[in-house]
């Protein structure tokens, strides 16, 4: 035999009653179904009592509507012929209702036995319809079957009595039972109910009463999910959980079961299985006494509970003093305040407690009576309450003994930059709970979901300021490679906003890159760098990175702020790492104490891995004792591409319209930017530098860099002739120019230099950039790293390969 017990989505309309005919049809075992009200009718029922009880005449429109609901699944489940009588035995059972409702009007008042009485019709009257429906079932009243004590609203179950109560009536039992949930009844027979779910609680005390072989709960989703769906689009569903477990979550917020459920079927064994009325194929949860069992992860599932207030007592009078707890707990149960979660230090100054909001007034009032001595005196000197916060809870068997669990789950949480604010861990190991403000809820959700593997994807959440040359060809790259990485690496890259300086663009789901454009023109925002760092820092997503590849001042000036928020950086804007040393070590700094990154290899020879190499050789213990290289793309490709025919100001125009040039060409040809990457370097080598150290050997006199752009296109070209004249004599000596970066013996120095067609800047084509480090390791020979250094799409590579760098894959 089983227990199939069908909620009231299942049975909340007549297609919905139609498949669990179709269900019941494929069993082969024999059935007691339990039903629960048709979906809503137990709320309609109750705010009609409600409504009556105040005096407002409303109630009679919900009853008018409840009759229609009840009539209409009639009209549509049965045949023409079969709807008089069925409806007049509903007839009966409604106009009950109503006359009791009507009772309630007239005297104005709505005790907890009234509210029982009431609260049972709607299982009173779908089990009626269903049992109808299924002419073979045989009806069975669980109000006599079940009795509890008199405790209006959640009885307690008197389970003797109710075992013998139900063995009896089953004894000879074969066939489908139709079985209404929810209801009971006390000993002298006056109905009572087992708490709202409660048609859960009446399945399992049937199932344990007859010790049968499973408990089918059919609901309206795919079992236990490993997070709220709702919240989390990764989550799925949860193959397997022990007793335990299922109790935990179901506790946390998971709506999947009533949580006392599962006692009467543990104790007897009895294996619980999850399953979908509209989803009947699918597996669902199975609910059983294995400990070890699904995936071996440390964790099953997160829940958790909105709408919580944390209350914390504290006071040096506490500490020592036996019986304050529990003068504490018996305050608050005498005002029936449920407490979630408690946390006490080994102090013993403060205790805290997370109730919900609704009966935070009550807590406190409580307190402050049982207190009130304590508080004139001045040994309890704090009650602190703290509103708008939510308790998430991992839970698992695995976690058992399992180190490692409890460091990386706040270690996790903290690199977000969310702030726990209590916490609390049975010796079980089988739950750690923690509050967190309400606002960082989802943030919390998908840190952890992600961080222990319940998620198959790690998500990056990607802010990109500028779609130029550098950003735009970024787009396409992770547009092209999406697909590999997620196959392959099980990694996400999302655009959550995107800007450029007229418009921004936001979606927390993700941005299509190969609409972006048009979107930002549609639906995008006027853009603001300060607007775009308040709405990454609100938006408050886990994993955010801010991509900066705009060459905007302003724009490495939101870093630091970003940093604190606890977004990572990715820039390929050298403005931020070639700042005050003072800057650039607080964003360093900053970045550790977070917990993120700060990455901008792309300042210096764009995707060579020149800065990354650099910390491998700092990091493990070897010292730069010299640097040299050519690091402008733009400077090297001039020099490689003037010749008679080609003049100087063309040369510049071809290296800007190869996207070599800076947005602003002028910082390549003053000398700017091979200053700004040698800094960089020097200062990643582990010196203390400035800008104002490097002595910087312009080759372009000074008064073509005053003025605008447009100045400097236009007075260009006067400097063709004496540019011609001078390499028409160098290359008659058989030499080169070359504009070299230099760092030795404490001294930083760029120039331009004419070298030997031997030396090892010779032979450097186009764009490319050639770095040379003399170590303590690398003394003789130096290492030597040469390849392009500059244009748009191996920037984007080096920024892209920093945005994976942050998922840590
Ligand atoms: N090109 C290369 O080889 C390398 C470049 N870099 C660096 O990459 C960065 C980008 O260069 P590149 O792509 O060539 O430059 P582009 O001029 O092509 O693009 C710059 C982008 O930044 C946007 N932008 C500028 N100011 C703002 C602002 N205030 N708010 C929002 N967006 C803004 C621009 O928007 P709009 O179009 O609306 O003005 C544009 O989308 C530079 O810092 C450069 O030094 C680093 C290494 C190599
Ligand atoms: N403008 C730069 C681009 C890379 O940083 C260059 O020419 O090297």
């Amino acid at each position: 035999m089983k227990v199939l017990k069908f909620g009231g989505t299942s049975v909340g309309s007549a297609e919905n009653i139609q498949r669990v005919k179709e269900i019941l049809k494929g069993q082969t075992d024999d059935v007691i179904v339990v039903v629960s009200a048709l979906g809503g009718i137990t709320d309609k029922i109750l705010s009609a009592a409600k409504m009556a009880a105040i005096g407002t005449g409303y109630f009679q429109a919900e009853l008018t509507e409840i009759n229609t609901r009840h009539y209409e699944t009639i009209e549509k489940l049965f045949v023409a012929e079969k709807q008089a009588d069925i409806k007049a035995k509903t007839t009966i059972l409604l106009e009950e209702l109503e006359r009791i409702i009507q009772g309630v009007s007239l005297i104005g008042e709505l005790t907890p036995k009234t509210l029982d009485k009431i609260g049972g019709f709607g299982e009173r009257l779908s089990s009626l319809i269903i049992s109808e429906y299924i002419p073979e079932s045989k009806w069975f009243d669980s109000s006599k079957l079940i009795k509890t004590n008199s405790n209006f609203g959640k009885a307690t179950v008197d389970f003797g009595q109710t075992n013998q109560l139900i063995q009896t009536a089953f004894a000879s039992f074969s066939g489908i039972a139709i079985v209404p949930g929810f209801i009971s009844s006390n000993e002298v027979g006056e109905y009572t109910t087992l708490g709202r779910g409660g048609s859960d609680y009446t399945g399992a005390i049937l199932a344990a009463a007859l010790d049968v072989a499973s408990l089918e709960i059919w609901t309206d989703v795919n079992g236990f999910m490993t997070a709220d769906p709702r919240v989390i689009s990764k989550a799925y569903t949860i193959k397997m959980l022990s007793y335990s477990e299922a109790m935990e979550l179901s506790h946390f917020g998971a709506k999947v079961i009533y949580p006392p459920t599962i006692l009467p079927v543990y104790k007897k064994g009895i294996p619980v299985l999850i399953k979908n009325t509209m989803d009947p194929e699918n597996e669902g949860t199975l609910i059983t006494d294995s400990k070890h069992n699904g995936k071996d992860l440390p964790i099953k599932g997160i829940s958790s509970i909105s709408n919580i207030t944390l209350i914390t007592i504290q006071g040096l009078g506490m500490v020592g003093v036996t019986g304050i707890s529990s003068r504490l707990f018996g305050a608050l149960a005498r005002q029936n305040v449920n407490v979630i979660l408690i946390s006490q230090a080994s102090s013993e100054n403060s205790i805290s407690f997370a109730i919900d909001s609704s009966s935070s007034s009550k807590a406190e009032a409580a307190i402050q009576q049982e207190f009130d001595r304590e508080i004139q005196l001045d040994q309890i000197n704090k009650i602190t309450i703290e509103e708008n916060l939510a308790i998430v809870a991992i839970v698992g068997e695995n976690m058992k003994h399992a180190t490692g669990i409890a460091g990386k789950l706040f270690n996790t949480i903290g690199k977000n930059g969310i702030n726990i604010i209590a916490i609390a861990q049975g010796a079980s190991e089988l739950n750690i709970s923690w509050v967190v403000k309400i606002s960082d809820l989802r943030k919390t959700l998908n840190v952890v979901h992600e961080s222990f593997f319940l998620s198959e994807n790690v998500e990056l959440n990607v802010f990109l300021l500028g779609i130029g040359l550098v950003g735009g060809n970024l787009l396409e790259q992770i547009k092209q490679q999406q697909p590999k990485l997620l196959k392959e690496k099980h990694l996400k890259i999302k655009l959550a906003g995107v800007a450029n300086s007229k418009k921004m663009l936001f979606n927390r789901e993700g941005i299509d890159i190969a609409t972006f454009r048009e979107k930002m023109t549609t639906e995008g925002q006027q853009s603001s760098l300060e607007n775009f760092k308040n709405e990454i820092i609100g938006l408050n997503m886990y994993n955010s990175i801010f991509v900066d590849c705009t060459a905007n001042d302003q724009a490495a000036g939101l870093y630091a702020e970003l940093l604190n928020a606890n977004v990572s950086i990715v820039t390929a804007n050298k403005v931020a790492a070639s700042s005050d040393y003072e800057n650039y070590a607080l964003l360093k700094k900053t970045a550790k104490r977070k917990g993120v990154k700060f990455l901008f290899e792309t300042n210096v020879g764009a995707g060579l891995p020149i800065i990354t190499t650099l910390n491998d050789l700092v990091n493990s213990g070897d010292t730069i004792v010299k640097i040299e290289a050519v690091l402008s793309g733009t400077l090297n490709f001039i020099f490689n591409t003037i010749s008679d025919t080609v003049p100087l100001s063309q040369t510049i125009r071809m290296a800007k319209d190869q996207g070599f040039a800076e947005p602003d060409p002028r910082i390549d040809l003053s000398g700017v930017d091979v200053a700004r990457k040698l800094l960089i370097l020097v200062r990643e080598s582990g010196y203390q530098f400035d800008m104002k150290d490097i002595k910087i050997n312009t080759f372009i006199p000074e008064k073509y860099f005053e003025g605008s752009v447009d100045d400097f296109w236009k007075n260009i070209p006067e400097m063709d002739a004496e540019f011609e004249a001078n390499r028409k004599k160098l290359t008659a000596k058989g030499l080169l120019w070359r504009f070299v970066a230099k760092f030795e013996d404490g001294k930083a120095e760029i120039g331009l230099q004419q070298i030997e067609a031997n030396h090892p800047f010779a032979d450097l084509q186009g764009s490319n950039n050639l770095v040379m480090f003399n170590t303590e390791r690398y003394l003789e020979f130096p290492m030597i790293i040469k390849g392009y250094g500059a244009g748009a799409a191996v920037t984007a590579a080096g920024v892209f390969a920093d945005i994976i760098r942050v998922s840590n894959i």
